[in-house]
């Protein structure tokens, strides 16, 4: 008499008695040979077609010296084939960026997809429990193209049916350790499929040096630093408010400066206008000279400042009424920028009640009307929590220098947005290796960009004030 276990395998437990051992026996299933070998063949040839299909020239280099080798002897294969790396490396020597273009990051990608993707897809996607390994078969998310940019790589990979980006942002730890990258990022490319970005290099690893002044004026988007892909990072100020979010020494001084060094020939032809808030007296009054009367450091010369913006913006929208919905910068009606740093100092850590409802409701007046007519705030902050900076929301760019807690991540950018790859809380404490670095997330896309700000050191301020000091005529 057998007896039944309940389970997955039932069918295969089978014990006589409740207290014996449980006897395994498997189902075997006799596969004719010959299905074996016709399945066998089928996938080794479609393989090779999809091979060909997705990497053209690299099988054809593989293939060719092979195939001459055997059609016409290795003398005449040499002799033939000698010109190609001539020609390759005369091409490599007189046009790189092609050459790299159309043949070495092709190959790297053919390269890394066998090497890396191909070789360790199966273990990385069990262990780190994306595939699931079910009544002996495997089933994996579909690995697609592998694409090579000159910094990342980019994967296609087709999710398993029932599977959400959650859970693979859930486990970008787990794939970029499996891979062998720093990091990952994923983001959702279409139904079903998504794109894994692993960075190879890091062009953001070194400092930048401060970026040289534009040669025309203009009101931005300025240039600040540069992007994970080697693009430049380009902040648009004018028309929207920005909040700097980033513990002590992430680097907010490196974003304010490189936008306020950005402006200056805009400043200079009068169509921008710095006014500094600097209630820590650090950051801002090494420039002071730029600001001229526009520079307030106590709290009441902030309040004050503030409340003469909030009188600016409304004089303008008094006149704008009926008229124009948008501000074009004129040397009429510059564009303000309101540059506050440590904006907390003036509103959660104020002891004085009044000063801080001055200072609060200025800012929220400016941040809410402001921009329009062509009056923008840029704010700095180290405690991105509600409590510390109640109208955080107001600033529609954040950008989330290094933080210290992970839940702040998504309390300067936005939900999930560390979820999606903004490991602003991983960002290295080391200065030369962290600071200025970030994630911002730009308007067209929820997916956050990793950048990293120049560095306008203490003689590049020095060296602005002495050309652009307030009141100094145009050279
Ligand atoms: N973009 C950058 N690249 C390289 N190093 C930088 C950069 N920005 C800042 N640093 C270095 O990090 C140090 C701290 O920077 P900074 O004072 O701007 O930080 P912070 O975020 O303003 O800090 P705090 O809030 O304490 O004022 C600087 O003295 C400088 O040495």
């Amino acid at each position: 008499m057998f007896k039944r276990l309940p389970g997955d395998e039932a069918r295969n437990l089978v014990t006589t008695t409740p207290d014996t051992a449980v006897v395994f026996r498997p189902a075997v299933v006799q596969t004719p040979a010959i299905l074996t070998l016709i399945i066998f063949t089928w996938r080794v040839l479609t393989g090779c077609v999809r091979l060909v299909w997705r990497h053209p020239v690299a099988t054809l280099i593989t293939i060719t010296p092979g195939a001459l080798t055997l059609a016409c002897g290795w003398r005449t294969a040499l002799l033939l084939l000698t010109p190609v790396p001539t020609g390759l490396l005369a091409w490599a020597i007189t046009d790189r960026q092609s050459f790299t273009r159309l043949v070495a990051l092709r190959l790297l990608a053919w390269w890394r997809l066998t090497w890396i993707y191909r070789r360790h897809w199966q273990p990385v996607m069990i262990v780190s429990g994306l595939g699931r390994h079910l009544w002996g078969r495997d089933y994996l998310p579909r690995l697609g193209k592998v694409t090579c940019t000159a910094w990342a790589d980019l994967v296609t990979v087709r999710m398993l049916k029932g599977q959400s980006l959650k859970d693979w942002a859930d486990r970008l730890d787990h794939l970029a350790q499996g891979f062998g990258a720093a990091s990952c990022r994923v983001t959702l490319t279409k139904g079903g499929h998504l794109m894994l970005t692993f960075p190879r290099t890091d062009p953001l690893a070194v400092p930048l040096a401060a970026l040289p002044l534009p040669e025309t004026p203009t009101v931005g988007p300025v240039e600040v630093g540069k992007q994970e892909d080697g693009r430049p990072w380009l902040l648009k100020v004018h028309g929207t408010h920005v909040l700097v979010a980033g513990a002590t020494g992430a680097g907010k001084g490196s974003v304010i400066w490189s936008t306020i060094r950005g402006l200056l020939p805009a400043v200079r032809a009068g169509l921008v206008e710095i006014w500094a808030l600097d209630p820590k007296l650090m950051e801002l009054s090494f420039g002071r000279a730029l600001f001229g009367d526009r520079y307030a450091a106590t709290p009441e010369d902030c309040a004050d400042l503030l409340e003469q913006a909030v009188t600016v913006m409304q004089k303008r929208a008094a006149r704008f009424a009926g008229l124009q919905r948008s501000h074009t910068p004129t040397v009429e009606d510059p564009f303000v920028l309101v540059v506050v740093d440590e904006v907390a100092f003036l509103t959660a850590y104020q002891a004085d009640r009044q000063l801080k409802q001055r200072i609060s409701a200025a800012l929220a007046t400016l941040t809410t009307q402001g921009r329009a007519v062509g009056i923008g705030v840029m704010a700095a902050l180290q405690d991105p929590r509600k409590e510390v900076m109640n109208i955080r929301n107001l600033f529609p760019d954040k950008i989330a220098l290094r933080l210290d807690e992970s839940e702040q991540v998504d309390m300067v950018l936005g939900d999930g947005a560390r979820q999606r790859g903004a490991l602003a809380d991983h960002i290295s404490p080391v200065p030369e290796l962290g600071a200025g670095v970030g994630f911002v997330r730009l308007e067209a896309s929820p997916d956050p960009i990793r950048v990293r700000a120049a560095y306008v050191c203490d003689t590049d301020i020095r060296d602005m004030a002495a050309t652009f000091a307030a009141g100094k005529d145009a050279a």
